[in-house]
């Protein structure tokens, strides 16, 4: 049973898939209450140290208090004091405590310093923001301003966020601008990528290393962690995470302390995690390859990012922006080269389903400029692939026509999964095809289809094709 009544951790509701409320969870610390000298401090973090050294959330001035004295954790519905071993213990109703629940409006005693707990909550109707932009990412469909409701209240937060969707939908854009948002927006923001690094360097890379913990540490290194401190950490394709490393992770994010490889102390760090994902976390859980505890740890603040194929009204003011932003765009003196694109190309553009996402897009957007030969593009400047009109990469279409599920096969399935399925035969039929083109050449296929290199690997993977079988 929740100590807070009806109150809930910071987290967002969804309703039929869209998200309708929003609920933030604080705690509010008044040090010395009913003193003259008291101190009021407000909280968003599920993590509060409390200590004399100046890297506490809570820093108090008493020598009776340790370095790092204790702390105090939000759980699911509760909050938790944590006193692994303070000098002079910290107390509730004069009975020392290692571990409890803390009821709201109780005062715990730290050294003799007193503190009196109280949880706040605010609950908000998530509306679509009125802006078509936040920071640099822009959108007008309701689900993108929707987010942007969202991320208006979180990022000043220090809330966890793990950003779920498809491959080039924006997921690190997103991070971080949470990051430029947010209060760190002066420290570092540090991008690792977990599917990028083997498995037997995460751990060194992520938590740092000390000289000669293993063959080829031959200098103690700082982590990654270490090096965000007072900033954001970007985890990117978390769910290719190992479970071996899962639990290291979080003790770090419950801990708020890193230990490097090979030593036995810890250092305490103060950075804001955001984590990436193009599995559904939550299937990844039931199939029992993502430990659960983490994932709630984690999903304080839990969003998905609808595909481009879901939101083709933001493809007008997504072009727009590409112009704007892309350096090959730009003459001598700055200028825009191209300027707009004609009706007929935005028709294209918002016809194609667009497998790549914005990132695809983006692609495309540059390759027209450097083909355009007036201010406006027009659908010649466009891949035959989007147009429809080339010759043979127009089978690629075709193929899909031909080689997807049957139509009748198809109207039996719900809507979505029918999308799904005739979406998943056409990339497979699709990268097939021009790896064959190219002879499994993945540089030269992946040029020909326009979509990044990195990208075309991942469909490879997604459909289990190896360039042997070619
Ligand atoms: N809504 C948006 N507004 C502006 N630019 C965007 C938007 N969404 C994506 N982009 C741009 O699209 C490209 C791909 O985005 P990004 O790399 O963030 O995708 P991703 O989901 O992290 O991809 P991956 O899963 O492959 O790592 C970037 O150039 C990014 O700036």
């Amino acid at each position: 049973m929740p100590l807070y009544g009806k109150s809930q951790p910071t987290k967002i509701a969804y309703v039929d898939g869209r998200p309708k409320t929003l609920h933030l969870r604080k705690a509010r610390l008044l040090i010395h209450p009913g003193l003259p000298k008291q101190r009021e401090l407000v909280f968003d973090q599920n993590v509060i140290s409390i200590g004399t050294v100046a890297d506490n959330d809570v820093v108090i001035e008493d020598e009776t208090v340790s370095r790092h004295h204790c702390r105090i954790v939000q759980e699911d519905d509760d909050y938790v004091l944590v006193d692994p071993g303070s000098t002079n213990g910290t107390f509730i109703n004069g009975v020392r405590i290692r571990e409890a629940f803390l009821a709201p409006g109780l005062i715990l005693t730290v050294g003799s310093t007193q503190i009196q707990f109280s949880p706040m909550d605010e609950h908000v109707e998530v509306v679509p923001s009125e802006s078509e932009k936040f920071g640099s990412i822009v959108g007008r469909s309701v689900a993108m301003r929707e987010i942007f409701g969202i991320l208006e209240k979180i990022a000043p937060t220090t809330a966890t966020v793990v950003i779920e969707g498809e491959t080039g939908t924006g997921k690190e854009v997103f991070a971080k601008t949470i990051h430029q948002m947010s209060k760190r927006s002066e420290a570092p923001f540090i991008v690792f990528d977990c599917g990028a690094v083997p498995e037997s360097l995460i751990e060194s890379e992520l938590f740092g290393h000390e000289k000669g913990s293993f063959t080829g540490a031959i200098m103690t290194r700082k982590g990654l962690f270490e090096m965000a401190h007072g900033g954001t950490i970007f985890l990117d394709e978390l769910g290719e995470l190992s479970l071996d490393l899962q639990p290291k992770l979080l003790r770090v994010l419950e801990q708020r302390e890193v230990r490097r490889v090979g030593s036995n102390k810890s250092t305490p760090v103060n950075v804001r995690v955001i984590a990436a994902t193009n599995r559904n976390l939550e299937e990844e859980v039931r199939a029992g390859r993502f430990r659960e505890d983490l994932f709630y740890r984690l999903s304080v603040v839990r969003l998905t990012l609808p595909s481009l194929r879901e939101r083709v009204e933001d493809i007008p003011l997504l072009v727009k922006h590409f112009l704007g932003q892309l350096e090959i765009n730009k003459g001598a003196a700055g200028e825009l080269r191209v300027r707009q694109a004609s009706p007929a190309a935005l028709a294209a553009l918002t016809r194609y389903t667009w497998p790549g996402n914005v990132r695809e897009l983006v692609n495309v957007v540059e390759r027209a400029c450097s083909f355009a030969e007036a201010d406006t593009m027009q659908p010649d400047d466009l891949p035959d692939y989007i147009t429809g009109s080339g010759e043979p990469l127009r089978s690629s279409q075709e193929m899909a026509m031909i080689d997807a599920p049957g139509r009748d096969q198809l109207v039996e399935l719900p809507f979505k999964d029918a999308k799904e399925e005739w979406i998943s035969s056409f990339e497979r039929d699709y990268i097939l095809e021009l790896l064959k083109r190219h002879h499994g050449n993945i540089s030269q296929a992946s040029r020909e289809a326009d979509i990044d290199r990195k990208y075309f690997r991942k469909l490879m993977v997604k459909h289990g094709i190896d360039t042997d079988q070619i």
